[in-house]
């Protein structure tokens, strides 16, 4: 691990090598202010729309004491272990998204809601040297929620492309945008995207949206933080429902389309 000299930036510890025959293009983290604002739902969203554009698609579920990312997908069970000792990732039903977290890994993964943060980044470092992800195009870290120590040791370990940000209309979004943009600076990579998350309702009937939590000037924290996309997602009950089923990869346009000029940001990472 580097060591944190003042204000030099950390950059990403690259004697962290991941395991033979596993080859990642792009590596991008998704962070929060704080927890239940849908990091690891718009990780999971993202992920679908990336597979669904043809890309091979890995999900590292950093988010140890809040592991979430297989319930979404409907994942259960343990990862097999290969001939070679590594982990091998759980892939989804639909779109073949490689998967690790610590609820596929542990009988008991709420035991890890009692560990510290050196045993939390060396779990995550595991997830990182110990598995055959095999070839992936991109590989998303739904990261543990904030941006104090724990999330910035576990991004300093991994050679990041860039962050996206997720925030709701009740978080103080100029704070937290500023917060990674200051954590994602130290780190010397960009801030990729800005999702606002259960920004607004549509009316069912006439499709007039509503900002139930008011305007919030998010592309000004966006400008401000030189923040290249900002998104926002509708509340959707059909999303929360899939979600809670473990069937995200059945989302349909609607929501996922609010998305698309992210994904198409990640896209010109290729
Ligand atoms: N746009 C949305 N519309 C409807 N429900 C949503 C939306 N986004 C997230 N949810 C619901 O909110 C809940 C919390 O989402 P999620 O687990 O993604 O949050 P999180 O930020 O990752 O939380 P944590 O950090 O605590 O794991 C989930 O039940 C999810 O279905």
């Amino acid at each position: 691990m580097s060591e944190n000299k003042g204000n030099m930036p950390l950059g990403a510890d690259n004697s962290l090598t991941p395991s033979e025959d596993s080859e990642m293009s792009h590596v991008i983290a998704v962070v929060s202010g704080k927890g239940g604002v849908g990091k690891s739902t718009v990780t999971a969203l993202l992920a679908v729309e990336l597979a669904k554009r043809g890309y091979k698609v890995g999900i590292l579920d950093a988010d140890l004491t809040g592991a979430s990312i297989p319930y979404l997908f409907g994942l259960q069970g343990l990862l097999k272990v290969t001939e070679k000792g590594l982990l091998e990732p759980m892939k989804t039903a639909q779109f073949g998204i490689k998967v690790v977290s610590i609820a596929l890994v542990m009988e008991n993964p709420e035991m890890a809601v009692i560990w510290r943060g050196p045993l939390l980044s060396k779990a995550i470092q595991q997830f990182w040297t110990d598995v055959d992800w095999g070839e992936l195009d991109y590989l998303l870290v739904d990261m543990p929620p904030g941006t104090s120590d724990v999330p910035l040791t576990v991004m300093q370990m991994l050679p990041l492309d860039g962050v996206v940000v997720v925030t709701s209309p009740q978080d103080m979004a100029r704070s937290v945008v500023k917060k990674a943009y200051h954590m994602a600076n130290q780190l010397q990579v960009p801030v990729l995207g800005l999702v606002e998350n259960m920004s607004y309702v549509t009316c069912p009937h006439c499709g007039e949206r509503f900002s139930i939590f008011g305007q919030k000037p998010l592309t000004e924290a966006a400008q401000e933080f030189n923040v290249q996309v900002c998104v926002e997602l509708p509340v959707d009950p059909q999303l929360a429902e899939l979600t809670d089923q473990g069937n995200i990869e059945q989302i349909t346009v609607a929501t996922s389309s609010s998305l698309k000029e992210l994904v198409d940001a990640l896209e010109t990472l290729n």
